[in-house]
């Protein structure tokens, strides 16, 4: 069951998922003393970072950020997911707010390595199968999540907690991805898309649960949350939407 709430502008959607991150960041910390996320690449981090960066309820420095797919390049690098939440909400915070952040290290453009030492970041952190309190993905418009794209052997992925892809459809094609043993295992998952490019997809993912495409198939034991704004939700049914 998945709960989607619009909003009428993106500006609105960075206010909604602000409102939306901080709570369950405090209810985690409240809970055990920290709180873990993991972040997808694209326009995410800046529709997360837009309000969030500024809100003095959010103690970032009890925060494990991990990645919910990274670009096997380096992380100065343009297509780096690491540096665009660096640019967007790291940089923004006082040094003594910092969280801490997982990088895929210095394997740069070898994602066998890559996927092997960062799995091992996620096992030293989490000891079992990591049950994140929180992870955020976007959605492609072609249906992928994370590097998880249609028709693509990782999807099949079960044992694996982080997986190498060098053909990804989506440049650059070397990237780690997390497979679904732990997006299933997130204590919940929110997705967020804006534009009206992504409309028909949204349709597709929301009301035709048969196509099974990647974003259909993350189906964690907590709950699932789409963040949209009303130019992708144009062609939804009303039934579907929900006001946050
Ligand atoms: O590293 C990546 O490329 C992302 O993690 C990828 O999964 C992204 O979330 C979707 O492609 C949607 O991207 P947009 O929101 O920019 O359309």
């Amino acid at each position: 069951m998945s709960i989607t709430y619009t909003f009428p502008s993106t500006d609105a959607l960075s206010s909604g998922l602000n409102d939306f991150v901080a709570k369950r960041s405090s209810e985690a910390i409240a809970d055990h003393g920290a709180f873990t996320v993991a972040v997808s690449g694209g326009s995410l981090p800046k529709l997360l970072s837009k309000e969030l960066r500024q809100n003095p309820n959010v103690d970032f420095s009890k925060w494990q950020i991990f990645w919910a797919d990274e670009r096997c390049v380096p992380l100065d690098d343009a297509d780096s997911n690491y540096r665009e939440l660096k640019i967007q909400l790291l940089d923004t915070l006082d040094s003594d707010k910092q969280p801490k952040s997982y990088t895929i290290g210095a394997f740069g453009k070898d994602a066998e390595k890559a996927a092997v030492d960062y799995e091992q970041q996620l096992k030293d952190y989490f000891k079992e199968l990591p049950a994140f309190d929180l992870i955020l993905l976007g959605m492609g418009p072609d249906g992928h999540c994370c590097s998880l794209f249609p028709g693509h052997p990782l999807l099949n992925e079960t044992s694996r907690w982080v997986a190498p892809i060098t053909d990804s459809p989506k440049p650059p094609p070397e990237r780690i991805t997390l497979t679904y043993p732990v997006l299933d295992n997130a204590k919940a998952v929110a997705f967020v898309t804006a534009g009206e490019g992504k409309q028909d997809m949204l349709q597709q993912i929301l009301e035709q649960p048969q196509l099974q495409l990647p974003c259909q198939r993350v189906n964690p034991k907590g709950s699932v949350f789409w963040f949209v704004d009303d130019a992708a939700a144009g062609k939804l049914q009303k039934q579907t939407i929900s006001k946050y």
